[in-house]
């Protein structure tokens, strides 16, 4: 089987994405893997399919695999090299679709400066719906790490988060807490773990040890819930700009029961075709 692709990033966070209206794609998770990988591969932290929709109150579908070939509910980096894919390929010439995903519908718009903004829902804190194992619902909690404990806010951007406030992400223990919050035993579908130093109240510098890919140079959905879990604890204004390794995101948020809201830049690499056995 011979499939066309494109190789794209959003800051940094890079993604494989076919198109799936236009050719026949089916991928086991080895092949999501092989494809994924680095050296033998193509390369990317996620792999993206555009897809016809199963509702009709939307355009189409997105569907989201981690380079260790699960799948996943949401990302919004991808959401913007989504919307970047379907201008540039012709499969929509409207200038804000609505997409649907394993977590509802998100809505990204073209903006005249050739960014993307994305309206990515309402985020949870609801521990039942994140999931995380706790009594009952607050702010912060205190997670019990190898020989340490962290304090983290944990909320859904549709996709699980843990974040943690840091002094100095430079020096932030990512590599080491990464791998043990995002297989901790009280997120039972794992979570994406995320770093964050509060620089003033519209400015925030942000790493993801993203699960499933591992740290990424930007992480959308992690920027959204950091911004959301800083704004809920009272240190950031609604509209924060987020420095990421890869670049830059601004996110807004007007509070409890509203959609949080990214924008940031989408950009196509190459394309190609691989032949997958
Ligand atoms: N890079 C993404 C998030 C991708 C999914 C994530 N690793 C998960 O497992 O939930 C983004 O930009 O949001």
């Amino acid at each position: 089987m011979k499939l066309r692709f494109s190789k794209m990033h959003g800051t940094g966070n890079d993604f494989v994405v076919f198109d799936a209206i236009n050719q026949r794609v089916e991928l086991s998770a080895e092949q999501v893997r092989f494809i994924a990988e680095r050296h033998f591969g193509v390369g990317c932290d996620q792999l993206l399919l555009v897809e016809r929709p199963t509702r009709n109150d939307a355009d189409f579908r997105y569907r989201i695999f981690n380079a260790d070939g699960g799948e996943v509910e949401q990302c919004g980096n991808g959401a913007r090299c989504f919307m970047r894919f379907v201008h540039d390929k012709k499969l929509s010439r409207q200038s804000e679709i609505r997409v649907e995903t394993a977590s509802g519908i998100i809505q990204p718009r073209l903006e005249a400066d050739g960014r993307i903004t994305v309206n990515m829902g309402t985020p949870h804190f609801d521990p039942h719906d994140i999931p995380f194992m706790v009594d009952k619902c607050a702010l912060t909690y205190e997670l019990e790490l190898e020989g340490e404990t962290v304090t983290i806010s944990a909320l859904s951007i549709g996709n699980p988060h843990a974040v943690q406030y840091v002094d100095d992400i430079d020096t932030a223990p990512v590599a080491r807490q990464g791998p043990q919050i995002e297989a901790h035993p009280r997120f039972p579908n794992k979570v994406n773990a995320g770093f964050m130093q509060i620089v003033d109240r519209q400015n925030i510098r942000l790493r993801v040890y993203e699960r499933g890919a591992g740290e990424t140079l930007a992480c959308g959905t992690g920027a959204c819930a950091a911004v959301v879990a800083g704004i809920s604890r009272g240190s950031l204004d609604a509209t924060v700009h987020v420095a990421a390794r890869g670049g830059l995101l601004t996110i807004h948020w007007a509070g409890a029961d509203t959609p949080v809201s990214m924008t940031g830049p989408a950009a196509n690499v190459f394309e190609g075709e691989i032949e997958l056995g």
